[in-house]
């Protein structure tokens, strides 16, 4: 297959060297980076020295820079694109998705947030986006607990692919799928694009319990009780509750909220360490989605009437509002309540 990998961060970069190195079903795969210098350099080099510099590009990996207009021309050759993949953060997927909108091949993206608000609106998820302006595309997503250094190294991991579309869930399975790859196929885009975006902003959370020494159990009752909160947005704006239960709810939950390979996690530890939340953010040099969809998983949770108190208390923090002691006071004050979901 051809597969087209738009964004050369370090998970658009990993998953452009797993679908090289499959064995199982070979691809001809074209990351596409926008520097033009980084691109010749990562394709004289054969490695992605800024994002993943300790794996190496397998032979059948080419990294392009051509236009972004070029992207619809590619669009014409469809028959030989098999798989369009969108691996920028959430911020680029509607301008991306503009681009491919006339694509007949399937088209799948990586970002795990909401987008931020636009004008009065309300943030949108990314099958919410693709709706509003790339309706007929044969879209999906790809998500699931990973760290993309563990993926492009080989070391093993499992993902979900999810789509209305059998076509794109097959595309994206036979993509991905290899001796250290799984690729679950679901339907339930809403359910995996929540465990996804909502995950970050939970991870953010427990890196500040972390960060501040708070224990253990603290941790466990955070991921509990933010399983929780994942599941309630979820279930109220469409999903399957046992979606929660799978690889891009809790798998990706736990993953994100204890791994220190996090970025969302980072940001919480740096701001127990007493940090700015910009300090955070620029010492990463990644993106940490959580930071950018917290309000708006907050927002979008107050209007379905969905309580959130945890994700209350990260939005508290994010904005100044609450130094982090205060938002543990607010979170450990609450009344006793049954144990819902
Ligand atoms: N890094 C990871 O382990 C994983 C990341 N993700 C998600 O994947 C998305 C991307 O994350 P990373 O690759 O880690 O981010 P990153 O911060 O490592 O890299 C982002 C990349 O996107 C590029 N980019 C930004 N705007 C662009 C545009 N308009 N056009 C083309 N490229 C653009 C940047 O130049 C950069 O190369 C995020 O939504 C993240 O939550 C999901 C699973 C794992
Ligand atoms: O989504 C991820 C793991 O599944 C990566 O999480 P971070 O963006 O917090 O690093």
């Amino acid at each position: 297959m051809k597969i087209i990998v738009i964004g050369a961060g370090a998970w658009g970069t990993a998953l452009a060297i797993s679908a090289a190195r499959n064995t199982r079903n070979r691809h001809d795969v074209t990351l596409w980076a926008r520097n033009a210098e980084a691109a010749s350099t990562m394709n004289a080099e054969r490695v992605n020295a800024r994002y993943l510099p300790d794996c190496s590009f397998p032979a059948g990996l080419t990294v392009s820079s051509a236009p972004l207009r070029d992207l619809t021309r590619l669009g014409e050759g469809v028959r030989a694109v098999g798989l369009v993949i969108i691996a920028t953060p959430m911020a680029a997927l509607r301008s991306i998705l503009q681009l491919v909108a006339d694509l007949e091949c399937p088209v799948a993206w990586l970002c795990k947030g909401f987008e931020a608000p636009v004008a009065e609106g309300m943030g949108l998820l990314g099958h919410e986006v693709q709706h509003a302006v790339a309706p007929r595309l044969l879209a999906g997503v790809l998500s699931g607990p990973s760290f993309a250094q563990e993926v492009a190294t080989g070391m093993p991991t499992a993902l979900v692919a999810a789509s209305a579309h059998e076509s794109v869930r097959r595309a994206l399975v036979d993509a991905f799928h290899s001796a250290d790859l799984r690729v679950y196929a679901n339907d339930d885009v809403v359910g995996v694009e929540v465990g996804g975006a909502v995950k970050n902003v939970l991870a953010i959370a427990t890196g500040l319990c972390d960060g501040l020494n708070l224990g253990l159990n603290a941790r466990a009752a955070l991921i509990t009780r933010g399983l929780a909160e994942i599941t309630r947005l979820g279930m109220a704006l469409g999903a399957k509750a046992e979606t929660f239960m799978g690889l891009s709810g809790l798998g990706d939950l736990v993953l994100t909220a204890t791994g220190d390979l996090s970025r969302n996690r980072k940001v919480g530890l740096a701001l127990a360490q007493g940090k700015t939340l910009d300090q955070a953010v620029a010492e990463l040099g990644h993106v940490a989605e959580g930071v950018y969809s917290a309000r708006t998983v907050w927002q979008r949770a107050a209007s379905l009437g969905v309580a959130m108190p945890i994700t209350q208390g990260v939005v508290d923090l994010l904005d100044g509002k609450l130094q982090a002691h205060q938002a543990v006071m607010a979170l450990m004050g609450r009344g006793p309540a049954a144990e819902v979901y």
